[in-house]
């Protein structure tokens, strides 16, 4: 292949990776406004290179003319969790979804890798529409905690430095190292309850800050100065209490409904 038959082909590729990057991260918005959580921290992926694509061929003995099917990972996904317990939730969603079907799944979270690497991956068959008609292609799914992703980043980056030749002592090290990151994820779990309902209470205190903050916007808009900047200097005393914010919202909302009828009291 030369330079444009590999831009032919890398095309659905990259497209993929486009389509189920913005399919992610919008379902990682759409169950934090409906859930207030989401089992989504973050979401990267990558088109493989070609230099990479031809080495990985070459090691597993794929043919050039079978890439496509040999070689599951050109288009990679990858999503980042708060939780262990999230990355099963967040298997099961892609499960379930109608526009791709899994073809197989790896669980390297029960079953580590002997370098120490953890995460879930889904092979999945993505079907791209291109200007040729639809086309059914093959993307990875990885899915790992942040202390699991931690890990793999920097052993990646040191594997790469060390062309695989990794000095013994330093594996031993990345072998403690990556038994730390799953203490890490088990001591997380175990307070998860916990933090999920902290970061819940901090969403709902940032609503209602901006609930509060444009009401008195609101008010302005009726003309009712005085009373706003009386609310805006209360405000200004208590924001940080919940109890104080709900009261303070309680009579702006009641503000506001007294100038939408013109009542003066
Ligand atoms: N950092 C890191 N990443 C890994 C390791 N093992 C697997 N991965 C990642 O997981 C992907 C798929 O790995 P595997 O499930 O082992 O699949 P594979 O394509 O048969 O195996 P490889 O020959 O390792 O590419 C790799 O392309 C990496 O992105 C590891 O030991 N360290
Ligand atoms: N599914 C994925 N989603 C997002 N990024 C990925 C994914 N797989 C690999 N990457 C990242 O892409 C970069 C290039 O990796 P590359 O595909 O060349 O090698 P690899 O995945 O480590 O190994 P292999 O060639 O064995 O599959 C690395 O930074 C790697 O962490």
């Amino acid at each position: 292949m030369d330079g444009r038959d590999w831009k032919k082909f890398l095309l659905p590729y990259e497209q993929a990776v486009e389509e189920l990057k913005v399919k992610f991260k919008t379902l990682r918005g759409e169950l934090k406004s409906r859930e207030e959580y989401a089992p989504i921290e973050f979401v990267t992926g990558r088109v493989k290179k070609i230099s990479s694509v031809l080495e990985k061929a070459k090691r597993l003995s794929v043919p050039m003319d079978q890439l496509e099917s040999g070689i599951e990972d050109i288009a990679g996904i990858r999503i980042m969790c708060q939780f262990v317990e999230d990355t099963e939730s967040l298997a099961e969603l892609i499960r379930s979804r109608q526009d791709m079907s899994v073809v197989y799944e790896k669980d390297y979270i029960t079953n580590k890798k002997p370098s120490g690497y953890r995460s879930f991956h889904i092979i999945i068959e993505y079907p791209v529409q291109t200007a040729l008609g639809m086309k059914k292609i093959l993307a990875e799914v990885q899915i790992r905690t942040l202390a699991m992703n931690f890990w793999a980043t920097i052993e990646h980056s040191l594997n790469y430095k060390y062309k695989e030749q990794l000095p013994v002592e330093v594996r031993a090290r990345l072998s403690k190292a990556a038994e730390a990151a799953y203490q890490l994820d088990q001591e997380m779990s175990s307070i998860r309850g916990e933090i999920v309902a902290s970061q819940r209470m901090f969403e709902d205190n940032s609503n209602l800050i901006n609930r509060v903050l444009s009401n008195i916007q609101e008010l302005y808009f009726y003309h009712r100065v005085r009373e706003a900047a009386q609310f805006q200097l209360r405000f200004n005393e208590i924001w940080e209490t919940e109890e104080g914010l709900s009261d303070l919202s309680a009579d702006i909302e009641a503000a506001i409904s007294r100038a939408k009828k013109g009542d003066n009291n």
